[in-house]
């Protein structure tokens, strides 16, 4: 039986602006397993990054519960969440988000001087291959460089999740492949449960299983029998 680490019933997320309802999740049912790799699929605007910031306790659900293992995050203080954050979850964005005036060495320090059982700076490094630019500048680093410095930001402490969202989206086909070879490497060496968002249909094909989203709902929950490289990954 598969080891689940989030499940979701019927979670809906609404924003309301001035007298506009936005229906950004409108009843979403799911689970993520220990160790996988899903893709989240969908339109611009069909809940994925919505759904991402909940199960990563950046946000809460307007309905619906969310549990993460045995831990109800429904209901969960901002306090608590913070501290769930701290402790379990790993995020990639789209934008590095760098200190530009940090080294990438500091950059990874600013989460392992604060996380309870971090890994060194240095070998959270050495794990995306930068072992080599750890005392370079933001400034001074490719697009792809950067983001793999900011996935040793977000591996270094050890979490059991990492939540990406278009972690490739601003990157040349070269570089983005580099950096999904670094995330299949770390869902692989560490058995870190890991979600990708993306609007790039062809990197569906290095997933254990895809998940499409349509108008806030899961429109669909795929396997993929055989998984593709990254290498092979051609867009
Ligand atoms: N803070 C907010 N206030 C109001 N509406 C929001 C807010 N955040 C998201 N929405 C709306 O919720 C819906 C879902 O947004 P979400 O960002 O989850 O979609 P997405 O599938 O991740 O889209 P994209 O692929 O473009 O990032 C959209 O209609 C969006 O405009």
């Amino acid at each position: 039986m598969s080891d689940t680490v989030f499940r979701t019933e019927d979670v809906t997320k609404v924003y309301q602006t001035g007298d506009v309802k936005v229906f950004a999740l409108a009843g979403v049912d799911l689970e993520l397993y220990a160790g996988e790799m899903a893709v989240l699929l969908g339109p611009s605007g069909s809940g994925k990054s919505t759904l991402l910031n909940i199960l990563g306790g950046l946000d809460h659900a307007t309905s619906g519960r969310v549990w993460f293992r045995e831990t109800d995050l429904t209901d969960m203080s901002d306090r608590d969440l913070t501290r769930y954050r701290r402790d379990y979850v790993g995020f990639v964005f789209q934008f590095y988000n760098l200190v530009p005036s940090l080294s990438a060495r500091e950059n990874v320090q600013l989460v392992t001087d604060v996380s309870p059982n971090p890994m060194p700076a240095e070998d959270a490094l050495a794990q995306v291959g930068l072992a080599d630019r750890m005392d370079h500048f933001p400034s001074e680093m490719s697009g792809g460089e950067q983001q793999r410095v900011a996935i040793a930001r977000a591996i270094a402490k050890r979490p059991e999740i990492l939540l990406c969202d278009e972690p490739t989206g601003a990157l040349d086909s070269t570089t983005g492949v580099q950096v999904l070879e670094v995330l299949q490497d770390i869902n692989e060496r560490f058995g870190t449960t890991t979600v990708i968002i993306t609007h790039n249909a062809e990197i569906q094909r290095m997933a254990h299983r895809v998940i499409q989203f349509q108008d806030g709902k899961i429109s669909s929950v795929a396997i993929n029998d055989t998984r593709l490289a990254p290498a092979e990954i051609v867009w």
